[in-house]
C-alpha cells in the first residue's frame, strides 16, 4: 500500500504557493454543465483526483473538456446529451451531487445517485431536494437515485429557506436557480468563500446572481447562459493545513496567494495561541518565535466560523501546546476519527460527546498510522512533522483528493518527507488535446 514517510523534527522554513481550491473547482465544473454555447476557461485548477472525478462525470455527460495547461481547462457543453450522471463516478464523491441542479436546469430531468454517507457523518441530501422541489422540480428517491423532472413551463424562481446551513445545497439551488423564470430568494444560504466563486462564474456566464457571501442569496432568472473564463480561489483549507504546519514546527513560511480574509477564524486562533501571523495582499506568513504557546478552544462552524476542514488539522497543533484545549466539532457528527491515530502518536486526547478535551504532551512519537479521511490525513501529516522519530501514513487516497502534491511542497520547505508508492504526483491527470 502507498504511504508517506515523514521523519519529524524538521522546521519548514520558505515560501509555498496556494494551489486553487477544490471545494470551489468541483460546483464549479458542474456549473460547466449550464451554457448552451461558447467555452469556457478555468484556471488555477487543482491536479487532484476529486477534479479527475467530476471532470469525468461531465465528459459522461456529454462536455468536452480539454487540457490547455496543467491547471487550465477548456470546457464546452454545447453537445451535452445525457442527463444521467453515472452513479460509479457519483458514489466515489459526494460533491458529484451538485450536478444535480445544473442538469435540470439544462435537461428538464436528472437521474443521479444518491451520494449517501462517508466517515465524517450521514450528510443527507433533504435540503438540496427540498429548494429544488420549491422550485418545481418533481422529485423521486428510491433504489438509491434521485429522479428529478421540470414539469412543462420549467422551473420557477421561489423563496426558499434552507433548515440547515448547507454548502452543496446552496450551490445546487443556485445553480438551478440561475435558469427559472422569475426571482430566486435563498434564505439561511452558506456564505463560504466558494459560494461567492461559483457565483461570479455563473454572472460571468451571464447569470444574475446577488448578494453571494451573504445568508440571502437573490437570483433573476435568465433563458439562456454562455461559456465564459474564471479562475478559481486559493484553497483556503490547503493554506491553513501549511500555517499549522509552519506553527507546529515552529517554521517560518510564507503561503503565497492566500487570502486572510478568507481565513480570519484560523489567524485569530493562531495568534490567540501565540503563534506570529503576518499576512499582506499577497499572502500570509507564520513566523517562528521563541514563545511559549497557550492552549486554546476552537468549535467547528458554518463559515465565518472556523472550518470543520481544519478542525483536525488544528488539533494535531493543539497536542504539543502545554495545558488543555477544547475543540467542539458541530458541522458534522462523526468528525473525530483522527483521534485515535493522533493517540498512536502519543496525543493525551478524550473526547466526550462532540468536543475533544486536548492535554499538551511535550513531544509526539512517529508512528505508523492511517487517515480515515481527507483532513484527518492533513492532521497526521502535521502531527509528524513535529514528531520525534519516523511516522508512516497510510489512506493516502484521502489525501490526494485534496492537497495538490503535499510531499513536494513541503519537501521544498525542508521536511524529511517521501511517498513510497508508484505514483509521480505531478503527473497529468487530464489528456491534452
Ligand atoms: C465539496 C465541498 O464543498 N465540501 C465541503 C462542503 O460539504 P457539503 O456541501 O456536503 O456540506 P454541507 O454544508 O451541505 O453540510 C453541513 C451540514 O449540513 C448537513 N446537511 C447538509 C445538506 C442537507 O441536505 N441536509 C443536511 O442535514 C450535513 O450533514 C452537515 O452536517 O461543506 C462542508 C462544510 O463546510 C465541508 O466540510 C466540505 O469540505
Ligand atoms: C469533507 C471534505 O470534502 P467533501 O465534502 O468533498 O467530502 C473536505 O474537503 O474536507
Amino acid at each position: 500500500m502507498p504511504k508517506i514517510l515523514i521523519r519529524g523534527g524538521n522546521q519548514l522554513y520558505g515560501t509555498v504557493r496556494a494551489s486553487g481550491a477544490k471545494n470551489s473547482v468541483l460546483p464549479i465544473l458542474a456549473a460547466s454543465i449550464l451554457p448552451v454555447k461558447g467555452d469556457s476557461i478555468i484556471e488555477d485548477v487543482p491536479q487532484l483526483t476529486d477534479v479527475q472525478i467530476i471532470t469525468e462525470v461531465i465528459e459522461n455527460l456529454g462536455v468536452k473538456v480539454q487540457e490547455i495547461r496543467p491547471d487550465a481547462l477548456r470546457l464546452n457543453a454545447e453537445n451535452l446529451h445525457n442527463p444521467k450522471a453515472p452513479d460509479e463516478l457519483v458514489r466515489k464523491m459526494r460533491a458529484s451531487f451538485t450536478v444535480l441542479g445544473p442538469l435540470l436546469a439544462r435537461f428538464g430531468q436528472a437521474r443521479v445517485a444518491l451520494p449517501g454517507g462517508c466517515a465524517i457523518g450521514a450528510r443527507p441530501v433533504d435540503q438540496h431536494l427540498k429548494g429544488l422541489q420549491a422550485l418545481g422540480a418533481e422529485i423521486e428517491v428510491g433504489h438509491g437515485f434521485v429522479d428529478a423532472k421540470v414539469p412543462s413551463g420549467g422551473l420557477r424562481g421561489s423563496r426558499i429557506y434552507f433548515d440547515v446551513n448547507t454548502v452543496g445545497g446552496t450551490q445546487n439551488v443556485m445553480m438551478a436557480a440561475v435558469l427559472a423564470k422569475g426571482q430566486t430568494f435563498i434564505h439561511n444560504a452558506a456564505r463560504e468563500p466558494e459560494i461567492i466563486d461559483l457565483a461570479n462564474y455563473l454572472n460571468a456566464m451571464g447569470a444574475h446572481v446577488r448578494g453571494a457571501g451573504t445568508d440571502v442569496i437573490r437570483i433573476e432568472g435568465v433563458d439562456e447562459l454562455h461559456g465564459a473564463n474564471h479562475t478559481v480561489i486559493p484553497d483556503r483549507i490547503e493554506v491553513g493545513t501549511f500555517l499549522l504546519a509552519a506553527a507546529i514546527t515552529n517554521g517560518d513560511v510564507y503561503v503565497e496567494g492566500a487570502i486572510s480574509n478568507h481565513l480570519t477564524p484560523l489567524l485569530a486562533k493562531l495568534r490567540e495561541a501565540g503563534v506570529s501571523v503576518v499576512d499582506d495582499v499577497k499572502g500570509i506568513r507564520v513566523q517562528g518565535i521563541e514563545r511559549t504557546l497557550k492552549p486554546i478552544d476552537i468549535k467547528t462552524l458554518p463559515y465565518p466560523g472556523f472550518p470543520t476542514d481544519l478542525q483536525a488539522q488544528m488539533m494535531a497543533f493543539l497536542t504539543v501546546i502545554q495545558g488543555n484545549s477544547l475543540v467542539t466539532e458541530t458541522v458534522f457528527e462523526n468528525r473525530f476519527m483522527h483521534v485515535s491515530e493522533l493517540q498512536r502518536m502519543g496525543a493525551e486526547i478524550k473526547v466526550e460527546g462532540r468536543t475533544a478535551v486536548v492535554e499538551g504532551v511535550p513531544k509526539l512519537t512517529g508512528a505508523v498510522v492511517t487517515a480515515s479521511d481527507l483532513r484527518a490525513g492533513g492532521a497526521l501529516i502535521t502531527a509528524a512533522l513535529a514528531a520525534q522519530g519516523v511516522s508512516e501514513i497510510h489512506g493516502l487516497h484521502h489525501v490526494d483528493r485534496g492537497y495538490v502534491d503535499i510531499v513536494g511542497k513541503l519537501r521544498s520547505l525542508g521536511a524529511d518527507i517521501e511517498r513510497d508508492d508508484e505514483i509521480n504526483t505531478n503527473k497529468r491527470i487530464f489528456q491534452v488535446v
